[in-house]
């Protein structure tokens, strides 16, 4: 089974994917995955190079991820630039991901950690959709405290995603992470107690 574990910036969709991970799931993460896509020489990096100019690389030709944040948060169409050299590139390459662990391991729950799953229409990548909800003023803190950043570049990055609010609606499960840590362990042990009894040891 597929799933795909969405949020909003900063909501939970890392410490949710990990408790997922400890009970036994594989986890495929569009984070990494475009990561993987910029390294130095591959045709993401070389196009990335071509519309945004050596100043978002590093001399060492490693992307220079918060200049390159800098410029596409504050910028709706460089956002959309990158999103159109980089996304294609994201997408193979999960998708590739998805398939060696089907081939490998069939039945066990594949989880895809997909910041813009449904902002980039993704839904059809995976059978659920589980979105880790905070509200907005959790949300804006604790993204705040993260990147040690200020509040008007906190609303910069959670404004260029669908409001957190309107992903609830998409979801098929909704894991609420503004409690403790224990409380959202409790949800995914729920949630993972059910997918088993759902699908029996196929899972395993
Ligand atoms: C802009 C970049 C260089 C900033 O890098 P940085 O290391 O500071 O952040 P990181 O990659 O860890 O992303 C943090 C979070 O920002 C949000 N985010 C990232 N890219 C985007 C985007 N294009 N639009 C909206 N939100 C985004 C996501 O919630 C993500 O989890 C990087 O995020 C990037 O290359 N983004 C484009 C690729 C992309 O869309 N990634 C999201 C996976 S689908
Ligand atoms: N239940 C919680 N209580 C307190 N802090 C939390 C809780 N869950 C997550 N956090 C903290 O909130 C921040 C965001 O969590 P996390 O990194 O899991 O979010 P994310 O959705 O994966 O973010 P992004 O998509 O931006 O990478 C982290 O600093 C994390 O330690």
């Amino acid at each position: 089974m597929s799933v795909g574990l969405t949020g909003g910036v900063a909501t939970g969709k890392s410490t949710v994917s990990r408790m997922l991970q400890q009970r036994g799931a594989a986890i495929i993460d569009a984070d990494q995955a475009a990561r993987d896509v910029v390294e130095p020489g591959t045709a993401g990096s070389n196009r990335v190079r071509a519309r945004f100019g050596s100043e978002v690389f590093h001399p060492d030709g490693t992307l220079n991820r918060k200049a390159l944040g800098a410029v596409v948060f504050r910028d709706e169409s460089a956002r959309k630039d990158l999103n159109r050299i980089l996304h294609p590139l994201i997408v193979a390459s999960m998708q590739e991901a998805a398939r060696r662990i089907r081939e490998q391991e069939p039945g066990r729950i594949v989880v895809m950690d997909t910041p813009l799953l449904l902002e980039e229409n993704l839904t059809s990548l995976v059978e659920r959709v589980i979105v880790v909800y905070v509200s907005e003023s959790i949300q804006i803190k604790r993204l705040m405290a993260r990147e040690n950043i200020d509040e008007e570049s906190a609303w910069r990055m959670i404004r260029s995603q669908m409001p957190i609010e309107e992903k609830k609606r998409f979801a098929d499960v909704i894991i609420d992470n503004s409690g403790t840590l224990a409380d959202t362990e409790r949800q995914v042990d729920e949630l993972w107690g059910k997918w088993l009894s759902e699908n029996g040891s196929d899972l395993l």
